[in-house]
């Protein structure tokens, strides 16, 4: 892990997203790695305490949140699992269907939080960051200047949940969805809370350091073929050719890879491709997955380094 820090630390290319305001004050050239372990051994390097919005990997855990609030059957009416080949932003609906494609791009996404159960927008928040809370393992805050600097700007997002409020996809309460959307985006999340949380996806839902439930263990299987097959937007079919482990990106640099029944990955580096995927992030993943043979259908024996598998054998 040390030397994928050393090889990529130098790689400055790409740009920070900066269609949220108070995304372009990040600084560039922070990177961190992280792994944790079903059994909770911790590595990490780089810059692993910075906190930073945790963006579009939100929607991994709201998608199993609203699985835990309606069933599965409920939420594929409302939300397909197609992959789009398309943009995160992108503002097209399923023409059949007029579902959003799929609960990892932002209109799925939208229409996700919008099943959030609870009495007014207190109560949803709330349950969101209680949930939230199961993942990482302690308190999480939303960055009030990240939510407002993309609530006065997010114009786009709001045009498709106006576009599902057409078609009957979401309920009247557009502005509060909105608000729930933009304020689970601006969780703030540091690179070991990302491998905690991946962790857990990995661990039949439990996180691995506190051993508390963060999402019933019925709904993994779920969460993480949507995740395999969209969570990666234009780049997902790539990614699963080449990482071949679901995975889940964001504008503000993280990406997490869940290796199941083993460990969750994160990587930070704000610096972005064209898709909105963190360049050190796809970097560092596709050579973990190389090394030591991670890929879902790699025949080869997994190869984790003694370190990660300490406790294994006990
Ligand atoms: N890809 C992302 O991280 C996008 C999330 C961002 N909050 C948006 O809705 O545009």
């Amino acid at each position: 892990m040390n030397d994928l820090y050393s090889k990529y630390k130098s790689l400055r290319t790409g740009a920070v997203a900066d269609y949220i305001p108070e995304l372009a004050k990040v600084n560039p050239d922070l990177f961190s790695i992280c792994t944790v372990t079903v059994n909770g051994d911790v590595l990490q390097v780089g810059d692993f305490e910075h906190l930073f919005t945790i963006q579009s990997i939100s929607k991994v855990f709201v998608h199993g949140l609203a699985l835990e609030d309606h069933g599965r059957d409920y939420v594929l009416k409302r939300v397909g699992v197609e992959p789009t080949g398309d943009a995160f932003n992108s503002i097209i609906l399923d023409e059949q269907s007029k579902r959003p494609y799929n609960p990892m791009v932002n209109a799925g996404a939208i229409a996700t939080t919008g099943l959030i159960k609870g009495k007014g927008a207190t109560e949803r928040l709330n349950r969101l960051l209680e949930m939230f809370q199961r993942y990482v393992g302690k308190d999480v805050f939303v960055d009030i200047s990240v939510f407002t600097s993309e609530r006065s700007t997010g114009h786009r997002n709001r045009a498709m949940a106006y576009l599902m409020l057409n078609f009957g996809m979401i309920d009247g309460q557009i502005d509060e969805s909105l608000d729930l959307y933009f304020q689970q985006c601006a969780v703030m999340v540091n690179c070991r809370d990302l491998a905690v949380m991946a962790a857990a996806l990995a661990n039949k839902g439990v996180n691995p350091l506190t051993k508390e439930q963060a999402v019933d263990s019925q709904y993994i299987k779920d969460i993480l073929s949507v995740m395999y097959t969209c969570g990666m937007y234009n780049f997902a079919g790539e990614w699963a050719y080449k990482v071949g482990l679901p995975a889940k990106s964001g504008v503000s640099g993280g990406i997490i890879a869940v290796v199941p029944g083993q460990m969750g990955i994160a990587v930070f580096s704000p610096l972005l491709d064209a898709r909105g995927n963190s360049i050190r992030g796809v970097k560092v993943c596709e050579e973990l997955s190389q090394q030591f043979g991670l890929h879902l259908f790699d025949c080869v024996d997994r190869r984790l380094p003694h370190a990660m598998l300490r406790n294994e054998a006990s």
